[in-house]
């Protein structure tokens, strides 16, 4: 289904003029479209564009749009539907969904073929604009709604407070590839836009369902301290290593009770997400993905 312009304008309201002109020029010049025979210039990006369709699996089928810092920090396809159908399975009669650092729209897009609305924030309108076009790949562009702000602000601002988030999710910056580089990340002060403890206030301020997706290599007392600060000696974090093809992608940390309970309590190991798994049950001990 194609867009005209003006739908997608409400990213950015009429007073932001500078903004709203930038959108309409994106839009006009198809600007971020990956083409087929595109060549990469950036080198470093050539081993993510050798794996496009683990990014979306579309990539042959419809129009695809990535920024280059989008191309190392989309969430693949496969493990945003896991975390899509998880939260389903778990959180069933949910309707609207945040996702807090939306990029291009890995997550946004597979939250919204099972959720009725989805609520994106990004504080890049490039950013938004590809999440747009990738959801109009996927014909899930009428169920979502993109907010062009930085999360730290429009969470200050009490901006979704008060629309019933059933669940949030975020996927924040890691600060690039080298992020395997430190032993263990500490999630206080290389996470950006803020550190875990702020970062997990800020989303319970919204509903007590939340999701980070986080580096594989995070110190895990620090999510611990964090779950303390901001729920109280008695609050519970679930944590899910998420590995793809064996390779150990990052962690699922969660709070609240229902994605906290779904499945078995404490540490589990995701192995190949694609296909995704059945839906979380007290018996399930653990998933086994690898089909
Ligand atoms: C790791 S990417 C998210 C990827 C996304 N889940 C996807 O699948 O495409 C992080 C995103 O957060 C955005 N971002 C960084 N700091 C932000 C802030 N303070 N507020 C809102 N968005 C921010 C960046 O522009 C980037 O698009």
């Amino acid at each position: 289904m194609a867009s005209d312009v003006s739908h997608f304008l409400h990213i950015t309201r009429k007073r932001y003029r500078k903004q709203h002109q930038r959108l309409k020029e994106l839009y006009h010049e198809n600007s971020f479209l990956v083409k087929p025979d595109q060549v990469i210039k950036n080198r470093p990006l050539i081993k993510y564009w050798r794996k496009k369709k683990s990014l979306f699996s579309k990539f042959d089928e419809r129009p695809i749009f990535l920024t280059d810092e989008l191309w190392y920090s989309v969430t693949p396809e496969n493990i945003a539907k896991f975390v899509a159908k998880f939260v389903k399975a778990s959180l069933p009669n949910a309707t609207k969904v945040l996702d807090v650092f939306c990029g291009a729209g890995g997550n946004t897009i597979q939250l919204a073929l099972e959720f009725e609305k989805v609520y994106g924030v990004d504080f890049s309108l490039d950013h938004l604009y590809c999440t747009y076009k990738n959801a109009e790949s996927y014909n899930v562009n009428d169920h979502i709604w993109l907010k062009y702000g930085a999360w730290e602000k429009l969470a200050e601002k009490g901006r979704f407070a008060k629309i019933g988030i059933d669940f949030a999710f975020g996927s924040p910056p890691w600060g690039g590839p080298q992020y395997l580089q430190e032993k263990s990340y500490d999630l206080e002060t290389s996470l950006k836009p803020m550190g875990i403890t702020q970062l997990l206030r800020s989303m319970i301020s919204v509903t007590p369902n939340v999701m980070l997706f986080l580096p594989r290599n995070s110190n895990l007392e620090q999510i611990s301290q964090a779950t303390m600060q901001v729920l109280g000696p008695q609050g519970h974090c679930r944590i899910v290593y998420v590995k793809d093809n064996g390779f150990a992608k990052g962690i699922l940390c969660m709070w609240g009770p229902s994605l906290v309970n779904a499945g078995q309590e404490n540490e589990e190991t995701f192995e190949n997400i694609d296909p995704p798994p059945p839906p979380p049950s007290k018996d399930t001990v653990n998933y086994n993905l690898d089909g």
